[in-house]
């Protein structure tokens, strides 16, 4: 069983330190745009150091010439995960993908972002098929594009599983203990839920980084993700 990726959306060192203080064992953590844009490249080395695994979030949308590019530079970083917008299109997931030649990273692709509900998507993308639809074809298009996954909903892991098979990754955010609150997530389900659906990692960030007590909330979600 994957770790649960914890979301590390800080935006100091110091904030992101404190917090791995409280653990005693080696994470998988996920460093975001919040963070990367204010501490850098110098924080996943250092983060590496420490000997957490590491799934660079930063969601690349752009021409394929200058995904390609940019993904040779976080190559040299040495993540175990990183990824992009399929909305980027078939062609920019090629050039991402051929950008990390050389490199042990794996390359996943966003679907439809797990704030986004099928209203959403009809209204502001203008994007008629269901929700489902959308993910699918997105997953579909990565898989032959060449990645080792998605990133998608637990709503919509196994139907990828069937399309895409077990060794494909579903990256699944919008984790939600049953108790708790969606915040600005639409697409939500609990650990266990996710385990069942096929998801092969979950990643998780309030509910444990704004916990009372983190490390015991890692620890619940875990053991519930795992089917402890
Ligand atoms: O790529 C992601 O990690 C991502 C994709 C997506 O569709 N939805 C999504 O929530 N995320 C990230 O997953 C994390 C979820 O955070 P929480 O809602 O606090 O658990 C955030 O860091 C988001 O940036």
């Amino acid at each position: 069983m994957n770790k649960p990726i914890i979301a590390l959306d800080f935006s100091s060192k110091q904030q992101v330190e404190d917090f791995l203080s409280k653990f005693d064992e080696p994470l998988f953590v996920k460093v975001g745009m919040e963070l990367f844009y204010q501490e850098g490249p110098e924080l996943v080395r250092s983060i590496k150091k420490m000997g957490h695994q590491i799934f660079l979030d930063l969601k690349l949308h752009d021409i394929p010439n200058t995904v390609e590019a940019a993904m040779r530079g976080l190559a040299k970083l040495g993540v175990d995960l990183t990824n992009v917008h399929a909305a980027g299109g078939f062609d920019m997931m090629q050039a991402a993908k051929r950008g990390l030649a050389g490199s042990d990273t794996k390359l996943i692709a966003v679907t439809q972002l797990t704030s986004t509900d099928e209203n959403q998507m009809h209204e502001d993308q203008l994007i008629y098929v269901s929700l489902e639809e959308s993910v699918l074809h997105y997953a579909k298009q990565a898989k032959r594009a060449g990645l080792d996954g998605v990133v998608c909903s637990v709503l919509e892991a196994s139907g990828i599983k069937d399309a895409c098979g077990e060794e494909f990754l579903k990256v699944t955010p919008g984790i939600r203990l049953a108790d708790g609150v969606a915040d600005d997530q639409k697409r939500v389900a609990t650990p266990a839920k996710a385990r069942v659906q096929g998801s092969t990692h979950i990643v998780v960030g309030r509910a444990i980084t704004k916990s009372p007590d983190p490390a015991e909330s890692y620890r619940q979600i875990k053991n519930e993700w795992s089917g402890q």
